[in-house]
């Protein structure tokens, strides 16, 4: 049986993940002991997973690559310093990096990505996001994947086109940005709409969860699809078949 270590393991995910692993013919590697030592854990573990905070990353992912042991990573708030970390790994062992674990954000993204590229200019792009009063992190990294699914449909870069602030004197809309907005409260799983705004009418395209578990069991399908992988960046659409 397939042993998942958690990078995390005391927080709303990695609690989540190890109370559904059993069920998906995984076993959670170490203990209350190890789960403070990266390292450690990495050793013991066939597969790890980290659901943790962007500041812990950089150790977790060294753990990893000295244990040779692949990796899942599902923390969000990635800077592009930490992207540039995840490539470097991928060098050395299989790691699957994405802001979101669920089937349906994938095929979400998929579809945002289409959507953009046939519509093309006229329509203007925002990304609307709710999450629980906990989350520390915005705008979410789903609602960052949906952005630059949208950005590639129409040729470009998210960090040429997102427009992340709004207040104030803004001025009027310029042609061709994706606009964020985030919300925070109460106990929401996630929530994402892309809307596409064109004149006279709209297309609103999202995805709601309705609780971890759905996260839980992509981490877990996810680890146990690149436990044993050559190293490289792979991503939930590969784990998936999309
Ligand atoms: N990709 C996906 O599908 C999903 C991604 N996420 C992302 O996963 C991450 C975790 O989310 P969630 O479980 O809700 O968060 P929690 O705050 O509940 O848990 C975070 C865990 O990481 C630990 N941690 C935090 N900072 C550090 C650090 N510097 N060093 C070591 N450990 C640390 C915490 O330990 P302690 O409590 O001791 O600080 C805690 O166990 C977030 O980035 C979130 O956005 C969430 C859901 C789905
Ligand atoms: O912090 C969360 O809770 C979530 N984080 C991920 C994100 O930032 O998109 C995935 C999911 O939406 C829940």
């Amino acid at each position: 049986m397939t042993s998942i270590g958690i990078y995390g393991s005391a927080g709303r995910m990695g609690r989540a993940i190890a109370e559904a692993a059993p069920g998906l013919g995984a076993r959670v590697a170490g203990g209350a002991d190890v789960a403070d030592d990266p390292a450690d854990l990495a050793r013991k573990a066939d597969v790890l997973v980290d659901f943790s905070a962007p500041a812990a990353l950089e150790a977790n992912l060294a753990a990893a690559r000295a244990a040779r042991t692949p990796i899942v990573v599902g923390t969000t708030g990635l800077a592009q310093r930490h992207h540039d970390l995840v490539d470097a790994a991928a060098r050395d062992i299989a790691v699957l990096q994405t802001g979101n674990t669920s089937l349906g954000v994938a095929l979400l993204c998929s579809l945002v990505r289409q959507a953009a590229e046939r519509l093309g200019e006229g329509w203007d792009i925002e990304v609307l996001e709710m999450h629980h009063r906990n989350k520390v992190d915005a705008p979410s990294g789903t609602a960052l994947m949906l952005g630059a699914a949208a950005a590639d449909g129409l040729g470009t870069t998210l960090s040429e086109a997102a427009v992340y602030d709004r207040s104030g004197l803004t001025g009027a809309r310029a042609e061709g940005t994706i606009g964020f907005a985030s919300m925070r409260g109460g106990s929401v799983a996630g929530d994402h709409l892309v809307v596409f705004a064109g004149d006279g009418e709209r297309i609103e395209m999202g995805h709601r969860a309705e609780n971890r578990t759905i996260f839980a069991h992509g981490a877990i399908r996810a680890a146990l699809w690149l436990a044993g992988r050559d190293p490289g960046r792979y991503t939930m659409d590969q784990v998936l078949g999309l």
